[in-house]
């Protein structure tokens, strides 16, 4: 049995903002038949306490970054938990990172060295009779504990770093050094210097025995100074070390056929009973039912999604048949826009600003097709619901989506292997474009058909992604052992 300290921020049903929290959340139990056990250390957000059943107090820091703080220990079902009980930290109102105006909270900086910091002293001994064999941090918010281990007390702990955005790097000013108390040494470019500031995602991406990111698109693309964000020469000089491993999907989370969020269940020989779900999304998103295809979109509404390109297409989309619901927040700008399309578009357009976990699943088991114009996406993981729910992905060619939708061009049709529409990325004719292809391909009742089957047929579990996250596990304890 090889023991796994997974250190994360977030974690699927607990608390969840995006991607991360589904992968962190379904790990645990797709790596157990392969003789692994994860044990997650997350922060005590309110939510977080509030479903722990009973717990334990297994560690106490009397002055944690400014104020007292504990370590609990929890199990919720099958999942091992520690959380990080640190009020002054994570006790507040607003969204995980920031106020409720949006802003981020100015001492992030505080809050993720001292889940990062105890991470560590975990790894270390501090809970008496645990001593995992490996520490695996997820994104910046945790990527500062493989700095505390390296200069903790068991140095040579295996350490695995995933990226599952590299566009959030939790970059501080060089003055906030002194007081996460790390050695001087470490204050360098082989450390958590960077660019003159501290960057805690370098800090892990440079400390980290294997670094491992969504997709192996991603994990390319993130070597070009186009996606690599100031970090692709570090990158490309710890290639070797860096791993793309494609994310799964919690299946059954997310199976048609028994979705408690989903009105009517369905199978890929049954996809005529899609339609009522499809009306009992347009009913929600206060939509006319219409000859055309209904598009959707879940999704943070920002850059990075390439929803603005979308607000800015919105009026073709419906000049050319289609409908569109959208539920997501994010960037104001984008909301509003999207909201003007929906006033402009009475009853052709529906826009639902916020986060509804359950309202998602129904808009995949209701809509014809899945809009996903990123500019850039490590992996993705709604394109992947999508395919399991029969609603057709329209996806941009980067990244994950890539590497998971296959292009219904001439040659995928007759094959019968096409399962979406794939379009380049980062332009509005782009997206035109594909978005005029699905609305044609919709209009082929047999050819969509068979797509939407193919997409079901596919298999994005987690048993394959799974299997690699242990072998990796398994070659770093062999690095380990003398020979
Ligand atoms: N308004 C809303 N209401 C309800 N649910 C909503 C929602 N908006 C988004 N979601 C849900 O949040 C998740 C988003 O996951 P993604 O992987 O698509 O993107 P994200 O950018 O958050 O994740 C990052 O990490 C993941 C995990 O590695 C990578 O797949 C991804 O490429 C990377 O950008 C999905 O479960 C989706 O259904």
């Amino acid at each position: 049995m090889v023991d796994i300290l997974a250190v994360a921020s977030e974690m699927h049903p607990l608390v969840k903002t995006g991607g991360l929290a589904d992968v962190v959340g379904a790990l645990p139990a797709a790596l157990a038949p392969y003789g692994v056990r994860v044990t997650t250390i997350l922060p005590g957000y309110p939510a977080v306490l509030a479903a722990l059943p009973t717990t334990r107090t297994v560690a106490r820091y009397a002055d944690l970054f400014g104020a007292p703080a504990r370590v609990l220990r929890a199990t919720l079902g099958e999942t091992r938990l520690l959380v990080l009980d640190a009020p002054l930290h994570f006790q507040r109102d607003g969204s995980l990172y920031g106020d409720p105006s949006g802003r981020e909270w100015s001492d992030n900086w505080q809050r993720f060295a001292a889940l990062s910091s105890v991470a560590a002293d975990v790894a270390g001994g501090a809970i008496k009779g645990y001593a995992p064999d490996i520490v695996h941090a997820h994104d910046w918010q945790a990527a500062l504990t493989l700095a505390y281990v390296r200069h903790g007390r068991r140095p040579d702990l295996p350490t695995v770093a995933t990226i599952h955005n590299l566009a959030f790097q939790g970059r501080f000013d060089a003055d906030i050094f002194p007081a996460l108390g790390l050695p001087w040494s470490a204050f360098a470019t082989e450390g958590v210097e960077y660019y003159g500031g501290v960057g805690y995602l370098k800090a892990g991406l440079y400390y980290a025995d294997a670094i491992t990111t969504v997709s192996p698109a991603y994990a390319d693309e993130i070597l070009t100074p186009t996606h690599g964000m100031g970090l692709d020469g570090l990158l490309a000089a710890r290639r070797g070390r860096l791993h793309g491993i494609l994310n799964g999907i919690d299946t059954v989370e997310w199976d048609s056929a028994t979705d408690r969020h989903v009105p009517v269940h369905y199978g890929p020989r049954g996809l005529a009973e899609r339609r009522r779900n499809r009306r009992a999304v347009e009913k929600r998103f206060g939509i006319a039912p219409g000859d055309g295809p209904l598009f959707a979109v879940v999704s943070r509404l920002t850059w990075q999604k390439g929803m603005d390109i979308l607000a800015d297409e919105i009026d073709d989309l419906v000049a050319m048949g289609g409908r569109l619901a959208v539920l997501g927040s994010g960037d104001r700008g984008i909301e509003g826009a999207m909201l003007d399309a929906a006033a402009r578009h009475r009853g052709k357009v529906g826009v639902l600003t916020g986060y509804d976990e359950s309202l998602s699943h129904l808009v995949q088991a209701g809509a014809d097709a899945l809009l996903i114009p990123s500019r850039f996406e490590p992996c993705g993981l709604t394109q992947l619901y999508a395919l399991r729910y029969g609603c057709i992905p329209v996806v941009a060619h980067t990244g994950g989506l890539g590497d998971t939708v296959i292009d219904a061009n001439q040659a995928a049709l007759a094959a019968g292997v096409a399962t979406g529409v794939v379009h380049d990325p980062g332009t509005r004719e782009a997206l035109h474009s594909g978005i005029h292809r699905t609305i044609a391909l919709y209009r082929e009742r047999e050819t969509w058909a068979t797509m939407q089957r193919a997409g079901m047929r596919a298999d994005f579990s987690w048993r394959q992604s799974a299997a690699r996250y242990a072998a990796l596990y398994h070659s770093l304890l062999q690095e380990r052992t003398p020979a």
